[in-house]
């Protein structure tokens, strides 16, 4: 991989991302991995310069809900009901994935979200030690949780899997990976183990990573159970009380629900393209946004969002919102990209290291070349950046101050062997089902 030590990138329009700062032109000196300087002009010493001059220098984007080994099993069951697409489709192919499929899919999420863009993901899946591996060699960022489902007694095993995981690859990959604990949701997590999670969370200072109210089915079907909204069920088992936890989903969430998350520690992923595709509903953004609750941007595992494009996602998001509220001002451009950057790395608990282009942080970002039909002429580059830019447009993204694409050429993996050993799996996963 690249390990350049020390480089500049001159002349690049910026976009810090801090609130309050204004989009100027200058230079960033990287030194390390951590972003050294920030300013109009920086003619120091560097082993390096890369010319940002008609790019535009912003934080990488961090998907706060993924399930990236799932990029397998993109596009293969598509136009149908979430609780058939999960039980019919996905939980059998699931089933035949060995931990080598669990890498290459994951490299494959990879390849996709470096040359998209991304630099950062939460991630809850199965064989995390393939999904860890894929991380420290593709060299992007990760918060990872091994998914608990407790529909099954299994004397102990994913539980342990999961404390494996936290032990093992905390901090690894030069503190690229953080963990967390990933009871998967209210559906499949009974009172008595999803509350001993919640307590060893607490105690341990583990975040929790969880799917909530996504579906009407899910409410009806904790309603029957418990006679409980999902999220009056979590709250009385103590998930809010001195956790951080990262929420997916949270479309069906009532206003007393949201009363319930206020001042939480973490928040809520929204999955916009996930769930206008599997027709979950408009999640109350604005509302939670009023009461003071962190909303971030997640893709959800590319089984059905089909893409890991977060710039697909910061559109859903806020057209999603402006037709809800039949008001086009609500959920403006520049608030959208800060739900992809700052506020998603507040989900992951990482806001004091990335998420914005800051003295201090470390250098996880991206340049996107505006030389393109459609990103010319330039009058606002919030609204350019948000409403015009694909992840086609990214030229260059950094992680940890090292580069891992420059003009679209995947520096940290082989394309060609990703692609190969991806397609073969994938053909395998699906035979006759
Ligand atoms: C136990 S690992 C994670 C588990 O979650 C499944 N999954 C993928 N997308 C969704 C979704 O939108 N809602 C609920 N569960 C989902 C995935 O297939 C894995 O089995
Ligand atoms: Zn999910």
């Amino acid at each position: 991989m690249n390990r350049r030590k020390r480089f500049v990138i001159k002349g690049c329009q910026i976009l810090t991302m801090v609130q309050g700062d204004k989009p100027f032109v200058g230079d960033l000196l990287i030194e390390d991995g951590y972003i050294t300087r920030i300013a109009a002009s920086i003619d120091e010493q560097a082993d390096h310069v890369i010319d940002g001059i008609g790019k535009v220098a912003m934080p990488g984007l961090i998907n706060a809900h993924n399930h990236a080994g799932m990029s397998l099993l993109r596009g293969f069951s598509d136009d149908l009901k979430l609780m058939d697409w999960l039980d019919k489709k996905m939980l059998p192919a699931e089933a035949r994935m060995t931990k080598e499929d669990i890498y290459w899919g994951t490299m494959l999420s990879a390849a996709e979200m470096i040359a998209s863009g991304t630099t950062a993901f939460a991630d809850m899946y199965v064989q995390m030690d393939a999904v860890a591996q894929a991380v420290v060699d593709s060299g992007m960022r990760a918060a990872l949780t091994r998914g608990l489902v407790f529909l099954e007694d299994d004397g102990g095993q994913r539980m342990k899997e999961a404390l494996d995981l936290i032990e093992s690859w905390t901090g690894a990959g030069d503190g690229r990976i953080t963990t967390m604990l990933g009871p998967h949701a209210p559906y499949t997590c009974p009172p008595q183990p999803l509350k001993e999670v919640i307590d060893l969370a607490r105690s341990r200072k583990i975040p929790i990573h969880i799917h909530l109210a996504e579906t009407v089915e899910e409410v009806e079907k904790i309603r029957e159970r418990y006679q409980k909204t999902p999220t009056e069920y979590l709250h009385e088992l103590g998930l809010f009380a001195g956790n951080h936890v990262l929420l997916a989903h949270g479309v069906h969430l009532t206003h007393a629900d949201i009363k319930l998350l206020c001042g939480m520690s973490g928040g809520v992923s929204h999955n916009p393209v996930s769930n206008l595709k599997l027709a979950c509903g408009v999640a109350p953004i604005r509302e939670m946004i009023e009461q003071g609750i962190t909303v971030g941007i997640g893709t959800d595992g590319a089984g059905s969002a089909t893409t890991l494009d977060m710039f697909a996602e910061i559109k859903a998001a806020a057209w999603m919102q402006k037709l809800d509220a039949g008001d086009p001002t609500v959920l403006p451009a520049e608030q959208a990209l800060r739900m992809a950057t700052i506020e998603s790395a507040k989900l992951l608990r990482i806001d004091s290291e990335i998420g914005t282009l800051e003295v201090g942080k470390r250098a996880d970002l991206i340049l996107i070349d505006l030389n393109k039909p459609h990103l010319q002429p330039v009058h606002d580059l919030y609204s350019l950046i948000a409403y015009s830019a694909t992840g086609a447009d990214v030229d260059t993204t950094i992680v940890n101050g090292q580069i891992l694409m420059q003009g679209r050429q995947l520096l940290s993996l082989s394309w060609e062997e990703t692609r190969l050993e991806a397609a073969k799996r994938a053909k395998r996963l699906v035979a006759g089902l």
